[in-house]
């Protein structure tokens, strides 16, 4: 079996009276895609940033690579996070920079480097978002919504990740900018040998990319398997998720792609 690359034990987390996360706990193994499923406010982005360090949570542990994130400080910490790149739900890029610019601010605060080299960086993450050149040159407010995204896998792989999380990517593409995403995403998992921790409300994602799916429900993972398992699961929310009309359809879409 694969290494575990990610492993969360016992997480809780609470807002005020809220408790979002109890007793919960999650492995991903190096090199797969994981889609983490859960309804609205089950607590998927929260999941997210506990694990990334951007949320402290009341109680648990996460380990990243196999070092315990919450008894790590200093250099040593700041290195496994360089590990990690991040699409956040909205792109979360500066208005106020171009493309470039933006994909350049992880090279220029981490590592110090010249500048005509932190620029031949920047053209080449560009590229590999699957951008065109000239796109380095425009401002987040000239793009469309999938160019947004793109540039924002730009930023995200910076740094060379060995992990990869994305928030809901796809969401707001048209169906074919969505599955065109997608098939990026596979791509630079083959190619550059990424982890992917991927957020999505998308069933066409989760039954063409996913290896496994996580589904987030009653403040917990209730389960972490191939999608096959987790259809099969006899439980009212994974039930209606994947048997409703909608998870019919994705499934039927993708059974009928592989046929092609
Ligand atoms: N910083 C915070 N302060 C207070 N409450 C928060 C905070 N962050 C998240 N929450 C609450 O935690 C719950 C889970 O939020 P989260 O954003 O993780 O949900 P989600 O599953 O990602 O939802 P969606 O699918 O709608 O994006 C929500 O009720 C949210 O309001």
């Amino acid at each position: 079996m694969s290494e575990t690359v990610i492993e969360v034990r016992g997480l809780r987390n609470q807002f005020g009276a809220q408790v979002v996360h109890e007793n919960l706990d999650l492995d991903v193994r190096r090199g797969e895609i994981i889609g983490v499923v859960g309804g609205s406010g089950s607590g998927k982005s929260v999941l997210l940033r506990s694990i990334i360090g951007l949320n402290r949570p009341r109680a648990g542990r996460v380990q990243l690579f196999g070092e315990d994130m919450g008894s790590l400080g200093g250099e040593r910490r700041a290195a496994i996070e360089q590990r990690c790149g991040v699409l956040f739900q909205n792109g979360a890029l500066f208005s106020s920079l171009t493309v470039a610019e933006n994909v350049a601010v992880p090279l220029v605060e981490r590592h110090g480097l010249p500048r005509t080299l932190i620029d031949r960086l920047a053209a080449l993450k560009i590229g590999l978002a699957g951008l065109p050149p000239e796109a380095g040159a425009k401002f987040p407010s000239e793009l469309s919504g999938g160019m947004v995204k793109r540039a924002a896998l730009a930023r995200a792989l910076a740094l060379d990740p060995d992990i990869l999380f994305l928030d809901e990517p796809t969401a707001g593409l048209d169906p074919i900018g969505a599955a065109a995403f997608d098939q990026l995403i596979l791509t630079l998992r083959d190619s550059l040998g990424l982890t992917v921790f991927l957020i999505t409300h998308d069933l066409d994602t989760l039954y063409t990319i996913c290896d496994r799916v996580a589904v987030l429900a009653n403040k917990r993972v209730l389960i972490n398997a191939p999608l096959a398992e987790v259809e099969r699961q006899d439980e009212p929310w994974i039930r209606d998720y994947f048997q409703g009309p909608r998870g019919r359809a994705a499934e039927h879409a993708a059974v009928a792609a592989k046929r092609n």
